[in-house]
């Protein structure tokens, strides 16, 4: 059986406050899809989103930031050179730098641009799904598994269980060591690691993969939170305030009859009635190292 991390609920839950107090800007370069909704769940949590991708404007961006967030989503040309752009000036600027490798194992374009801006500035987190950190371990000759990606979702043989959960988080823990980084794998049980501690969250629900952005969303909040608290901390917040505005999203949207597109307003509007009591009501956190 394992249990519940309460201390470590309660000293995380204080984050919620001190990043509403904050009011930190957020820099997200991330993609066309999803970047509406990445906006306004960073909104949601009280710190302030700029979504900007140009080039020419880039270093200022970073240079005025609190976080920058860098989503690998939709990858266009124009929109690689800022990446790496912020990505370095990020690191000149001890900024924290948050990276989603949307799809990376997928295209030979994903794999040399996650490799490139890993190795050019390592990120503070890097949030992706199973298949998307697999890939990582690959690309970076550390781990020696069979992943076969499946665009941007995680491939079925990824899908983290009860019965592959910790064989999954020692294989994350040791690319998290390897790349000197905090590692956040999202799923049906989500994977928090920075190589030495490891933590698994086991809340949230199947409906949260049903509407696109969940990821994005998560790894954005990401970014806020690392404005204000250190890496393994604030991917921690972000995933328990994550998924729990989804189990009360979900809850919403079925108690009314509803389906989908209502779950992804509910989950806004959770979000942004977020609070300390509501993370120690109802987080699944467990700490296996
Ligand atoms: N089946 C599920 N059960 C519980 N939580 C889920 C499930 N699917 C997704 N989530 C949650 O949704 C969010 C996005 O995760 P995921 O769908 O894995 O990301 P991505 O969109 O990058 O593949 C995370 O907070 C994760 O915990
Ligand atoms: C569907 C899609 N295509 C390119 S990015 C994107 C959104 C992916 O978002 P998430 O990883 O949050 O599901
Ligand atoms: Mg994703």
């Amino acid at each position: 059986m394992k249990q519940n991390d309460t201390e470590k609920i309660k000293q995380t839950s204080q984050i919620i406050e001190k990043l509403r107090k904050t009011n930190p800007l957020i820099d997200c370069i991330t993609n066309y899809v999803t970047v509406n909704d990445c906006a306004n769940a960073v909104l949601a949590l009280g710190a302030s989103p700029a979504m900007s991708t140009e080039e020419l404007e880039a270093i200022e961006f970073t240079q005025i930031s609190n976080a920058v967030v860098i989503n690998m989503g939709s990858p266009l040309q124009i929109n690689l050179t800022t990446m790496q752009m912020v990505a370095v000036e990020a690191k000149k600027t001890n900024t924290p730098l948050i990276l989603d490798p949307v799809a990376v194992g997928v295209t030979s374009l994903r794999n040399q641009t996650t490799q490139n801006l890993i190795k050019l500035a390592t990120p503070n987190i890097i949030r992706g799904n199973m298949s998307e950190i697999k890939a990582i371990g690959q690309l970076f000759n550390i781990t020696q598994t069979d992943s076969k990606a499946k665009g941007v979702d995680v491939a079925e043989d990824d899908i983290i269980s009860d019965e592959n959960v910790e064989e999954n988080a020692y294989l994350v823990a040791k690319i998290a060591k390897e790349l000197e980084t905090t590692i956040a794998v999202s799923g049906v049980m989500d994977i928090i690691t920075n190589g030495d501690e490891i933590y698994l969250v086991d809340n949230g629900n199947e409906v949260m993969s049903q509407i696109t952005g969940t990821g994005c969303m998560l790894t954005c909040i990401m970014g806020a939170y690392s404005a204000v608290v250190n890496p393994l901390d604030a991917a921690i917040i972000a995933t328990l305030s994550m998924t729990i505005a989804g189990d009360q999203a979900r809850d919403k949207m079925i108690q009314k009859d509803e389906g989908s597109a209502s779950f992804r307003t509910y989950l806004i509007d959770e979000l942004y009635k977020m609070n300390a009591e509501t993370i120690i009501e109802n987080a699944k956190l467990y700490k296996i190292k």
